[in-house]
């Protein structure tokens, strides 16, 4: 597996294939690299016949009080993973690279509405550093498709949204979320955890089950979500925020509605920050 740091490389080695008329998969990570990214890898290697990932700490989708300096960088490590995985190319551009003007001085892209809640409500700016670094991925690489993890279930939909409003010509795949076998969705940040936290943490899992069943027992949503942000502080945890929504447009289910939705949650376990989601279909 070749690693290329700058742009004129990159398009090198993607214009060879493209002149062989080859397909190419692309993996955005921020690195750190664990089993969620190499099934990501996989499913990339099954749709395409080239594969590339990259790797960069992107600083535009990170709070002033966020763990931007302390978000853990293992190139060396994140190598050997993707060569294990038969990635074909790493892109490990640093940050004059992808913003040239410097971030703060950068072109931005803006996915509306969508952003407004969840994540993008408590973390202001994360989704515009996100799609704006996405955007500039997808135009170095100009891959055929891009495979994102359902983990991160509300950036998979503002991605959605702006390769269809932008008509960015990149098939988006979706990725099921690998969890540990306690339920624990997998995560660069479960690292940030110390032991005894760590065995609290499936609970996030084990809730989402919980507001599965209760919705099925034809429980309203509302009281639901709040059956199950009690039962997470009770244990320790301090939600941003546990909710049911419609899986299309994460917009609010109305009186009734029971198909298509999803349960989210984000909850602080000690200094970590944790994100989980499940399908209640
Ligand atoms: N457990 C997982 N299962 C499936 N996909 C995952 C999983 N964890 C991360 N991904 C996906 O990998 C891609 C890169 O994510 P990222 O590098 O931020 O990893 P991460 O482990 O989620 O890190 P963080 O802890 O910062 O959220 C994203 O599309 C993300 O949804
Ligand atoms: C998509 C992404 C690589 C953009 O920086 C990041 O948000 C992530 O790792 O999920
Ligand atoms: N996995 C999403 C990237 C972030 O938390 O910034």
């Amino acid at each position: 597996m070749q690693t290329v740091q700058d742009v004129p490389a990159l398009r090198a080695a993607i214009r060879g294939w493209r002149t062989q008329g080859q397909t190419v998969g692309f993996v955005p990570t921020m690195g750190n690299l664990h089993a969620g990214h190499q099934s990501l890898i996989k499913l990339a290697r099954a749709r395409a016949e080239r594969v590339v990932a990259s790797v960069f700490v992107n600083p535009t989708q990170f709070g002033p009080n966020e763990d931007y300096d302390r978000y853990p960088r293992t190139l060396v490590q994140d190598q050997a993973a993707l060569a294990e995985h038969d990635c074909d190319l790493l892109f490990a551009p640093d940050v004059a690279t992808m913003y040239p003007f410097g971030p703060e001085h950068s072109v931005s892209v803006r996915v509306p509405q969508i952003t407004d809640t969840l994540e993008g409500a408590h973390r202001p700016g994360h989704f515009d550093g996100m799609a704006t670094v996405v955007c500039k991925l997808f135009n170095l690489v100009q891959p055929d498709l891009a495979v994102f993890g359902q983990k991160d279930f509300q950036q998979l939909k503002v991605v959605e949204r702006m390769v269809r409003d932008l008509g960015l010509p990149v098939k988006v795949v979706a990725a099921p979320i690998l969890r540990a076998d306690d339920g624990l969705a997998l995560s660069s940040r479960n690292q940030y955890l110390g032991a005894e936290e760590r065995a609290r943490a499936p609970l996030i899992h084990d809730t989402l089950q919980k507001m599965r069943e209760l919705l099925a027992q034809g429980h309203p949503w509302q009281a639901v979500e709040q059956t199950a942000a009690a039962r997470l502080e009770r244990a320790g945890f301090v939600p941003d925020y546990v909710a049911i929504r419609r899986a299309e447009d994460l917009a609010e289910p109305a009186e009734g509605e029971r198909e298509g939705l999803v349960a989210l949650v984000a909850a602080r376990l000690g200094g970590t920050r944790l994100i989980d989601n499940l399908r209640l279909d």
